[in-house]
């Protein structure tokens, strides 16, 4: 099938973990594109009718740089196949990975073969790295990412349990993922417009760099490195940039207007929070919840010694869901670095995180089939371990929480209401969003209900 045959789809985007997915699919929609998201590459069709853009969710971030090639060129292979334009491959806006990967090899990788794909073409392949999402406080300047006023490896990044971020120099973090040429476009250049951002970045694949850091303040950067690189096979980075791309996509009529790309079904049952996520945003949400409604802390060191502790906050959760009150409640195991430190001076990091995550993701499955129908998730790793578990296959995209957090929908097999579906990235939301949650889940029921 060739490209113009089928160029239904406008983008394909390629996310490295689930909650990263539902960022980008969030801005994506709240720019007016209709967005289906999918857990994985599918194994079956999906009905894409009045679909502009596709987010595939693979749990690729952490894994090795093996798995997450193989995976991403998996999900491009199939997005190619449904007609996309433009192939974003979205990472995390604090620019997750280790020395070892998975940017650098991944964006290699999609580069090959899109390359490959067209062997016409005459250019060296290149590509653009915009993690920044300005609204959550990601700007990158002079090739250097910011959390919030705190340079990346000072902002609490640097405590992560899997990618920890101890450079904040993208050029160079980035140098040391791939043996391509990294270069950097720079404010200085974003602020004389796309037209010079454009040879800029054409000078720079003279010379021989393949992989574009830029910098970005605001939105009005964005917009500009959107309108340089809207032609371009493939970009990669934050969500933020996918806000700015269908303004794009609309100038070059890829896109028709529509009103309303984000609506969801009423939600119903009962609510709970699982939160696997340690970040500090997350641990503040935690806390705040706590002073307010009740939750259960699992340890990783009693989860190592067998499944009391899943069991135990089965009944915790049974007792305070599913009778006269509906919730929520939180069970989590989110813990300050010294905590998290302690159980994997013990346990090994990777095996901690397994055991917490198979916890959590037991937890979903068991409360999800009897009753509960509004669940949040925190945290990136978490989210792929629950959503997995429960078998969601797609999800559709409603009303934003905070930036980067929507509230989604999904439809179990053997549930007859879907399941209302919250997946939070660790660093982001306000403080009282697990109990804010909810409340923006019962004003979009409501306003579906009377048909606002
Ligand atoms: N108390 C703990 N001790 C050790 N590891 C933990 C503990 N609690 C959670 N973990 C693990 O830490 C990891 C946290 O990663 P996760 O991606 O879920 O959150 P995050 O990094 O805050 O979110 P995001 O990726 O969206 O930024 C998971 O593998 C989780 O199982
Ligand atoms: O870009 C971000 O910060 C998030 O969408 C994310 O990927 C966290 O997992």
């Amino acid at each position: 099938m060739s490209r113009e045959q089928a160029s239904q789809i406008v983008l394909g985007a390629i996310a490295d973990d689930f909650t990263g997915a539902t960022d980008l699919a969030n801005n994506l929609v709240r720019s007016g594109m209709r967005t289906l998201q999918v857990i994985g590459v599918p194994s079956a069709d999906v009905a894409l009718d009045d679909i502009d853009a596709v987010v595939v969710a693979l749990k690729s971030r952490s894994c090795p740089a093996a798995d997450a090639i193989r995976d991403s060129l998996a999900a491009l292979d199939w997005l190619q196949a449904q007609g996309a334009r433009q192939i974003f491959f979205k990472y995390c806006s604090t620019f997750d990975s280790t020395d070892d990967g998975n940017i650098g090899p991944v964006a290699d990788a999609l580069l090959e073969r899109l390359g490959a794909a067209q062997p016409e073409a005459q250019e060296l392949p290149q590509t653009v790295m915009v993690p920044a999402f300005p609204i959550n406080g990601r700007t990158v300047y002079q090739g250097h990412l910011f959390v919030g006023d705190r340079l990346l490896n000072d902002s609490g990044m640097q405590h992560h349990p899997l990618n920890p971020m101890r450079d904040a120099d993208l050029v160079r973090v980035l140098a040391r993922q791939t043996s391509h040429r990294v270069g950097l476009l720079n404010r200085a250049t974003l602020a004389k417009g796309a037209p010079a951002a454009s040879a800029h970045l054409a000078e720079l694949q003279q010379a021989g760099v393949r992989h574009v850091i830029c910098d970005s303040l605001d939105e009005a950067d964005l917009e500009v490195i959107a309108a340089a690189v809207v032609e371009m096979p493939l970009v990669t980075g934050g969500s933020g940039l996918g806000q700015a791309l269908p303004a794009q996509y609309r100038q070059k009529a890829w896109l028709a207007p529509v009103e309303n790309a984000g609506r969801l079904a009423p939600a119903s049952g009962a609510a709970l929070v699982l939160s696997g996520s340690c970040s500090r945003a997350t641990l503040g949400q935690v806390e705040h919840f706590l002073g307010r409604h009740e939750g259960l802390a699992l340890d990783p060191l009693a989860l190592a010694e067998g499944d009391a502790p899943i069991d135990d906050a089965l009944e915790f959760a049974r007792t305070r869901l599913f009778g006269a009150a509906k919730g929520p409640v939180l069970i989590y195991a989110s813990a300050a670095p010294q905590a998290v430190e302690t159980a994997q001076a013990t346990l090994g990091a990777a095996r901690a995180g397994e055991l917490v995550e198979r916890a959590l993701a037991t937890i979903a499955q068991t409360l999800v089939a009897e009753g509960v129908g509004q669940l949040l998730v925190a945290g990136g790793e978490t989210s792929g371990a629950v959503v997995s578990a429960l078998g969601v296959g797609e999800l559709r995209i409603g009303e934003q929480i905070d930036p980067g957090v929507p509230w989604t929908q999904t439809q179990l097999a053997g549930r007859e209401a879907p399941l209302s579906l919250a997946l939070k990235s660790g660093n982001f939301g306000g403080v009282d969003f697990f109990t804010r949650a909810f409340d923006v889940l019962i004003e979009q029921s409501n306003a579906v209900e009377v048909g606002a």
